[in-house]
């Protein structure tokens, strides 16, 4: 579905921020791309979807390279969805939605009963018809990062591409992007996110890709990536993966630390 291989680029000469990145992702996966900040991560997105050309390296949706791709067809291939709290719309949810469907305008001027079918329908996909007359800008959070989803869905492609979807959610909103992202994937989408939250990774994503100083240093399955060793590395600071047993069944947790003198008062025994 999507292939990137050896992608390299600089914003100032003699100065790479991307030093070959290479990975696939394939139709279902959910591919949660860790890094510290400044490591290039939406430097990465950005090459992938067009808005830097890279200096080296092939970027390639279902065989088609993006980088010979018109807007629209690199429309129809990929969605992103931007951090909400970067956003302001003057417009209602549902109006927000439906710019999703600028690109399948056709050169009319108006759009079409099946661009308002898209809208409802992704807007119940995800549960959100309720929102349809709110003014954007008066949303939550949540609520505001549920309808740029829902615009991305409306776009009809199968690659979503997602800036930290989850920064700045509270606990029931990140489950509720979480558990949307998965729903996409088991529909087919794939899906590349960026996150500050390992943990995310356990939680919904079929694969991790750590990425330090412009490389991808690991990729793979979480429960083979994410450990302590390769998160204290990734973060240059103490991460403890452990796992929790939460009654029904156990799953992994990562947990940073201060050094281990300001713990030294918190153990028991
Ligand atoms: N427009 C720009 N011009 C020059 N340098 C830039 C530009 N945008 C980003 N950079 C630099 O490129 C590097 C990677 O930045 P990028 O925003 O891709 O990191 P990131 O991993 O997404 O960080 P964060 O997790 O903090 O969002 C940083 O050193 C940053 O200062």
């Amino acid at each position: 579905m999507l292939h990137v291989e050896d992608v390299r680029f600089s914003y100032k000469k003699g100065r790479e921020v991307l030093k070959g990145i290479s990975f696939d992702l394939d139709a279902g996966d959910i591919l949660c791309l860790l890094g510290s900040n400044g490591t290039g991560k939406t430097t990465l997105l950005r090459c992938m979807l067009g808005f830097h050309q890279p200096n080296n390296g092939v970027i390639e949706v279902n065989g088609n390279s993006i980088q010979k791709m018109s807007n629209k067809e690199k429309a129809h291939s990929m969605a992103y969805v931007p951090q909400s709290s970067n956003m302001a719309f003057p417009y209602t949810a549902e109006e927000a939605v439906l710019m999703g469907r600028v690109s399948h305008l056709n050169g009319a001027a108006a759009h079409s009963q099946q661009d308002w079918r898209v809208v409802r329908e992704s807007m119940e996909r995800l549960q959100i018809s309720h929102l349809e007359g709110r003014r954007f800008e008066e949303m939550s959070g949540g609520e505001k990062q549920m309808v740029l989803v829902a615009r991305a869905l409306a776009q009809e492609a199968k690659v979503l591409i997602m800036d930290e979807p989850t920064a700045n959610l509270d606990y029931h909103n990140q489950i509720k992007i979480l558990s949307a992202i998965r729903h996409l994937s088991r529909q087919g989408l794939s899906i590349l996110m960026t996150s500050h939250y390992p943990d995310h990774a356990f939680l919904a994503c079929t694969k991790v890709a750590l990425m330090k100083g412009g490389h991808i240093v690991s990729c793979g399955a979480p429960d083979d990536v994410v450990s302590t060793e390769s998160l204290t590395d990734l973060y240059d600071t103490p991460v403890h993966v452990t796992y929790a047993d939460t009654g029904a069944f156990k799953i992994k947790t990562c947990i940073p630390l201060l050094d281990s003198e300001e713990h030294s008062g918190d153990i028991e025994g």
